[in-house]
C-alpha cells in the first residue's frame, strides 16, 4: 500500500503529513486546538546491535500496534523515520496531549515485546509534545517544536515526556 508503512502498517511519512494538513485545515475552520506527539524509541540502535535487525523489526511492529491502540480512530499515527513515530491529535489541548503522551510512554515501557519464544526486551521512548499556537502555523513548524521537545527529553535522560511551551525559554519536562 502506497500510503502505509509496510513493516508496521501505520501511515507512511508522506501520507501522514498529507492527513495532518487536512486535519489542520479542518481545525482552523472549526477553531479547535490540536497537538502533535513525536515518539522516538530510546537506544534503538543497541537493540538492533544486540538482538539483530529482525528483532528490531518486531519491536517496531509491537510499538506501532500499541500506539495505534492507545489513540482514537480520529487521531493520525505515522512512521516518519526508522524508529520515529508522530501522532496528530485533533481537538486536543496541551494538557490532554501531555497526559496521553505519559500514558503512551508507560505503555511502551511495559510492553516488553517478545522477540523469540522466551525472550522479551524492555524498550522505552522519549516523547515531545507541541500544540498549535496560531492559525498560520504549519505542520512543519509544529512538528519541529515537538522534535525539539523530544530532544530535550532525550538530553534529560530519555524515557520521559517533554512539552514545547510558548514562552520557550519554556521547554518543560515531566517525569
Ligand atoms: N530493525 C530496524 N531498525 C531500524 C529500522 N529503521 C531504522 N532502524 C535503526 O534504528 C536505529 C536508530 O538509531 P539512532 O538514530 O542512532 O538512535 P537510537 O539508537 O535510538 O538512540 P537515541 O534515539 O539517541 O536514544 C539505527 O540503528 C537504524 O539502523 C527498521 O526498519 N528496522
Amino acid at each position: 500500500m502506497a500510503t502505509h508503512d509496510p513493516l508496521t502498517g501505520v501511515l507512511n511519512a508522506r501520507a501522514y503529513y498529507a492527513t495532518c494538513d487536512q486535519l489542520i485545515e479542518l481545525a482552523k475552520r472549526q477553531g479547535t486546538p490540536y497537538t502533535v506527539l513525536f515518539v522516538d524509541l530510546d537506544h534503538f540502535k543497541s537493540i538492533n546491535d544486540t538482538y539483530g535487525h529482525a528483532a528490531g523489526d518486531l519491536v517496531l511492529q509491537a510499538v506501532a500496534s500499541a500506539l495505534q491502540q492507545g489513540i482514537r480512530a480520529s487521531d493520525a499515527l505515522g512512521r516518519i523515520g526508522g524508529e520515529e513515530f508522530s501522532i496528530f491529535l485533533p481537538h486536543t489541548d496541551l494538557d490532554s496531549a501531555s497526559r496521553l503522551a505519559e500514558t503512551l510512554r508507560q505503555t511502551i515501557q511495559n510492553l516488553m515485546p517478545a522477540i523469540g519464544a522466551e525472550q522479551h526486551i524492555r524498550i522505552t521512548a522519549s516523547i515531545g509534545v507541541a500544540r498549535n499556537q496560531h492559525n498560520a502555523q504549519t505542520m512543519l513548524a509544529i512538528q519541529q517544536q515537538a522534535d525539539q521537545a523530544m530532544y530535550l527529553a532525550k538530553s534529560q535522560g530519555r524515557n520521559r515526556v517533554s512539552c514545547f511551551t510558548e514562552d520557550h525559554a519554556g521547554l518543560q519536562t515531566a517525569h
